[in-house]
């Protein structure tokens, strides 16, 4: 299935925005879980499990396993994910980026040895850059537009003609790039006034929206900002806030209760 399709019908037909973020840090994992063999793809798999119903998408992150010798870990968790959840879409998070000749390997990295459904890329280097992704009209393409981190203005907010960058940016993928329909945006939770204006220029294209939780972000400015007249068009992404709800053995189920509560609230602003 497209990861267009694939995500209209999570939020669609099981009612939920949320994206769970996979970001494993053994420091954080409970002593059980710690010493265990397979660590990683042991807490990965327990946090999956307890919370795939309540997911709009999976989203792991790549330094996280690359981090720890882990690939190994990754490309099993995410067949893992397409084998017991089928229908819940993993976007690869790795904010790849360079020269076309560069990039179709990092194509084959993300959708043909990791089997994602979808992958964050840095747009900042142009269109050449994108395009190998782009070619795969089934796969989605979540493009850097205006990050979370404290930094994010640096760059992206510099006046560009009248205009801020990513606001260019937003404009340029919306109306070049996203031929197939393939594309979406990273609009950071931190920063709502900004969501909204993208949202004004990219009609009903999705937004992954990370930085709520941990980072800060304001669930109802998010989704008064963000949302569809549908009352969908985002992913909004919780990692820590999610997996490391707990530490001792109900860490599952504390991902759950956490995954739950995050789900019920935004839909209270759908
Ligand atoms: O592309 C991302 O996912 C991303 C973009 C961004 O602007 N900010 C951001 O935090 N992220 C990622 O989203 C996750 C946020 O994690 P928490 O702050 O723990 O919810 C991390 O995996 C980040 O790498």
């Amino acid at each position: 299935m497209r990861f267009s399709d694939a995500l209209q019908q999570r939020w669609r037909q099981h009612d939920t925005l949320v994206c769970v973020g996979l970001d494993p840090d053994p420091a954080k994992f409970p002593a059980h879980i710690k010493g265990a063999p397979d660590a990683v793809f042991a807490f990965c798999r327990a946090i999956v499990d307890a919370t795939a119903d309540l997911a709009c998408a999976f989203k792991p992150q790549i330094a996280h396993f690359a981090a720890l010798r882990a690939e190994d870990a990754l490309e099993r968790l995410i067949a893992h994910i397409h084998q017991r959840h089928p229908g819940v879409p993993v976007i690869l998070d790795a904010k790849r980026g360079d020269i076309g000749s560069t990039a179709q390997h990092y194509v084959t990295e993300a959708f043909d040895r990791y089997g994602a459904d979808a992958v964050t890329l840095n747009p900042y280097m142009g269109r050449d850059s994108i395009q190998p992704f782009l070619d795969r009209a089934d796969k989605g393409v979540i493009l850097l537009c205006r990050t979370s981190n404290p930094g994010g203005a640096d760059f992206q907010a510099l006046d560009c003609g009248g205009v801020p960058l990513y606001l260019r940016v937003a404009e340029t993928i919306a109306r070049d790039w996203n031929t197939h329909g393939n594309c979406a945006l990273v609009t950071g939770a931190t920063w709502p006034d900004e969501i909204r204006q993208v949202r004004a220029l990219v009609g009903d294209m999705p937004l992954l929206v990370p930085g709520i939780g941990a980072q800060g972000g304001d669930i109802e400015a998010v989704m008064h900002a963000g949302r569809t007249t549908d009352g969908s068009g985002l992913m909004i992404n919780s990692s820590r806030g999610i997996i490391y709800a707990g530490n001792d053995k109900d860490f599952a189920i504390a991902a759950r209760t956490a995954a739950t509560e995050l789900r019920d609230t935004i839909n209270r602003y759908r």
